[in-house]
């Protein structure tokens, strides 16, 4: 069970602190002060009203952590009653002074960063990966001018559109937590205001920062040592993997009972219903291929359809555009929607569009237009537009140029605030950002089709992460189905049943057909 759940819909963004959120380096940090305070206080002549003793995991805690480094030998040093002048940035590391002393620290922190590497928090990247898969965007914020420096060395850059450490700090002139302006500052960036973005914080200043910034929730993670020191968050837990993403879904997929083993069950379920059947296309009714143009509906699975349409309501719910769906299903009686529901039409001439997604037009189109420009060099790249979304394909691509593909899609959707990004089966596709996705669009066209009332059992089928938005739709009062595939690991899903893929669906939909057949016979 959770301990807390960041919502897609109230949260737009995450804030993520640096060190000892998203990298093992608080301890690096912990054992480069002690090494710089202990060998100062060793050396410095004694004092009556001076306390030289060692400097303690307490002292870390309470005196320098989260804070800029200038800050951090200041505080701990007037804890101990010694004032040191805080000299310049242009000081000697070691001389006499809060930036000197401050230097000589951050040789120790590089040494040792040097020696151990940078160790990334598993957690954490699980957490990032969820969101983004979300459409949730994340910012790394942290007082530390190494930031940059420990992002590229632990491998996790990429994975941050927006940075501000303290070198931006600097440049800016931005007060350290617990004053909020750095917080601000990457919300600012990300074109979230703070009463939607969360904030995953380990330390006391950077709590009460988030706090009185007025951030929407502020997640205290206090991976050792008591949670009552984080006492200003919203909740504090012990490691990330409590923090759940709203909507990934209850149970993971190698829990989930396999469908044609639980015919029976889902018989009984039908039987005497009015069922609905709506499935998503490219690795449901279709299996992947690498050329998304060369995919077809494998041999009978047409003609599957075509029987279930005539005697109840099916529908297509893809994220292709509209047209190229249609002309790839061939199933006159059912409804198809494209653009992950944005544009839909049916059996019977109609068309609908989202209204509000065409306010984002010209953002898809001008990011269309840079990706195309950035991604030409990239061979096996292939920006494929919809009329109400760009994707960005990256199958084909070698295997060390992806996380470059995944990071310019990124940077090009979060640049753009009337976009949200989305992840698939080897793609990122950019959306309009507004409320509607494929569970939005199956519930519309239920009510579209008159199938409403608790004698209607609403069937979806998809298999990727935009398809759990249905199956979360569907899972109260219908049957959800996951179709299985080596790409999606063991994640999390709403459905409560499995197909081992695109055949296994189809021998499925030709027993519900059987089924639906002999209760209405016409
Ligand atoms: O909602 P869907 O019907 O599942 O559509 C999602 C995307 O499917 C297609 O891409 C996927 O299938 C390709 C062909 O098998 C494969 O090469 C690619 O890696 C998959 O992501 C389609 O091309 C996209 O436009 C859809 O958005």
């Amino acid at each position: 069970m959770a301990a807390t759940s960041i919502d897609p819909l109230r949260h737009r963004a995450v804030l993520f602190d640096l060190d000892g959120v998203l990298a093992d380096t608080a301890t690096v940090h912990a054992t480069a002060w002690q090494r710089l305070f202990d060998g100062y206080l060793a050396e410095r002549a004694p004092a009556p009203a001076e306390d030289h003793l060692p400097f303690t995991g307490d002292d870390y805690l309470r005196h320098v952590d989260g804070k800029p480094r200038v800050d951090g030998v200041r505080d701990f040093l007037r804890s101990r009653g010694i004032r040191l002048p805080l000299g310049s940035a242009g000081d000697a590391a070691g001389q006499e002074t809060c930036h000197g002393l401050g230097k000589l620290k951050d040789g120790y922190f590089r040494d040792a960063l040097d020696a151990q590497g940078v160790a990334v928090f598993d957690d954490a990247i699980a957490l990032i990966d969820s969101l983004h898969r979300h459409g949730v965007w994340t910012a790394v914020i942290s007082a530390s001018r190494n930031c940059a420096a420990v992002l590229e060395r632990a491998g996790i850059a990429h994975l941050f559109g927006v940075r501000v450490d303290g070198v931006v700090a600097e440049e800016l002139g931005l007060p350290g937590k617990p004053d909020p302006a750095v917080l601000f500052e990457a919300a600012r960036r990300l074109g979230v205001r703070p009463s939607s973005c969360a904030v995953v914080e380990d330390s006391e200043p950077g709590v009460d920062a988030a706090r009185s910034g007025g951030f929407a929730l502020v997640v205290g993670v206090a991976r050792s040592g008591p949670p009552t020191r984080l006492l200003g968050a919203d909740v504090v837990v012990s490691s990330l993997a409590d923090v759940a993403v709203a909507g990934s879904g209850e149970r993971r997929l190698s829990d989930v009972p396999d469908a044609l083993d639980g015919w029976a069950e889902i018989a009984d379920r039908l039987r005497g219903h009015r069922p609905a059947v709506l499935l998503d296309f490219d690795g449901t009714l279709a299996p992947i291929r690498d050329d998304p143009t060369a995919v077809a509906l494998p041999a009978g699975t047409g003609e599957v359809l075509r029987v279930l349409a005539r005697h109840c309501p099916v529908a297509v719910i893809s994220g292709r555009d509209l047209r190229d769906l249609r002309e790839r299903v061939r199933v006159e009686d059912a409804w198809c929607a494209g653009s992950h529901g944005f544009e839909l039409a049916g059996p019977d001439g109609t068309s609908v569009v989202q209204q509000s997604g065409e306010t984002a037009l010209p953002d898809l189109d001008e990011a269309e237009r840079l990706l195309s420009t950035e991604l030409r060099p990239v061979a096996g790249a292939l920006v494929d537009r919809k009329r109400f979304a760009v994707a960005v394909h990256y199958r084909n691509v070698r295997p060390d140029e992806v996380e470059r593909v995944i990071s310019i899609a990124r940077r090009i959707g979060d640049a753009r605030p009337g976009l949200r990004t989305t992840h698939g089966r080897r793609v990122v596709e950019l959306l309009p950002d507004i409320d509607w996705n494929k569970g939005r669009a199956l519930r519309w066209l239920l009510d579209r089709i008159g199938l409403v009332g608790h004698d209607v059992v609403p069937v979806f089928a998809g298999d990727d992460y935009t398809d759990e938005d249905a199956l979360r739709e569907v899972h109260d009062d219908g049957i959800g189905i996951v179709v299985l595939s080596a790409e999606h690991g063991d994640r999390l899903t709403w459905a409560r049943y499995s197909v081992d893929g695109p055949r296994s669906l189809c021998a499925l939909l030709s027993r519900i057909a059987s089924l639906v057949q002999e209760g209405n016979p016409s």
